[in-house]
């Protein structure tokens, strides 16, 4: 794609940042534990780093949110880094067309969970991280990647969301055995949904998340070090699963609506990518019935639509 930075990209966000202000359609805020159910609705963030090296901000972009499934992109890389390939002997790469934590098709498919965006895809990707460390090791390491990605010491995990998670976790305890009854699952069950609640306990800003997606768009590479994080073929890989997968069964009205690579999650944040051109994150919390954020979804209309920004055009900003 041959387009450039819109020039006037902070009037962008400033102007959609005001619209979500004013919208009284905010979805419903997850309430399954307490971490979650107490976050005020009315917070709307958006920050986007592009390629350049430039940030744009506007709202609450500097307020830590539970960053819940988005961080399945950061573990899928790490296990791929670990694994390489092999990973999709365990994982499939289709889209669900079934809510996040659907247990149907396993049984069907035999234990392989459809792709690494939905939970049990995501907990078969935890148990690959896990491999030849304690759990703590595991998380550790997720928390490392993260705070290298953005370049940011301060990005922490919320215990107390990590706690709930544990706490009410039974349907993700079910996807977990389940596969570890068809041989999917390694380690067991409670060390590797220890690593996977610790990594959907990741708090982080609009500006940390977006900071941590930079590699995405700059074909694998960290942009501040030069190093490559993943091949150019594997971060664009990555790309196409988000756009397939990230937002559960809400994927397809998400590329239809917005055209961009993303991944949701349930605390309301939704990490998107333009290759080549931008890492964007949003916030807000309230979510629509398929668990992605109603507003976050929206302000990514928006922009795509004021910036022309889209993996399925070629148009200059306008
Ligand atoms: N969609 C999500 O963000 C789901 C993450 C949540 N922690 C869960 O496992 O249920």
């Amino acid at each position: 794609m041959p387009v450039t930075v819109a020039p006037d990209l902070q009037a962008i966000v400033d102007r959609i940042a005001a619209e979500m202000a004013g919208r009284e359609e905010r979805g419903k805020v997850a309430d399954y534990i307490p971490g979650l159910a107490r976050v005020d609705p009315k917070h709307f963030g958006i920050a986007v780093a592009t390629h350049d090296g430039r940030m744009f901000a506007a709202g609450d972009a500097d307020a830590a949110f539970s960053i819940q499934s988005v961080s399945k992109v950061f573990a899928l890389t790490i296990a791929l880094g670990k694994v390489g390939d092999a990973l999709w002997k365990r994982v499939g790469r289709e889209p669900s067309g079934n809510a996040f934590n659907s247990i149907v098709q396993l049984e069907a498919e035999q234990g392989i969970p459809r792709n690494p965006f939905i939970n049990a895809g995501a907990i078969v990707v935890s148990d690959v991280v896990l491999a030849g460390h304690a759990p703590k090791e595991a998380i550790g390491e997720i928390l490392r990647f993260v705070r290298d990605l953005a370049g940011d010491d301060g990005i922490v995990i919320d215990d107390e969301v990590a706690q709930g998670e544990a706490d009410t976790g039974f349907r993700n305890a079910a996807l977990a055995n389940y596969m570890r009854s068809f041989g999917n699952i390694h380690h067991p069950v409670d060390q590797v949904l220890g690593v996977y609640f610790h990594q959907c306990a990741l708090a982080m800003s609009c500006r940390q998340l977006a900071r941590a997606g930079r590699f995405l768009m700059h074909e694998g590479q960290h942009p501040d070090t030069g190093f490559n994080i993943v091949s150019p073929m594997r971060a664009r890989r990555i790309n196409a699963l988000m756009m397939l997968c990230g937002h559960y069964d809400g994927s397809g009205e998400f590329a239809f609506r917005v055209g961009i690579p993303g991944k949701s999650g349930v605390g309301g944040g939704i990490l998107c990518v333009v290759p080549g051109i931008a890492s964007i994150a949003v916030w807000s919390p309230g979510l629509n019935e398929r668990g992605n954020s109603t507003l976050g979804s929206l302000a990514l209309e928006r922009l795509a639509a004021a910036t022309g920004w889209s993996v399925f055009n070629q148009r200059e900003p306008g």
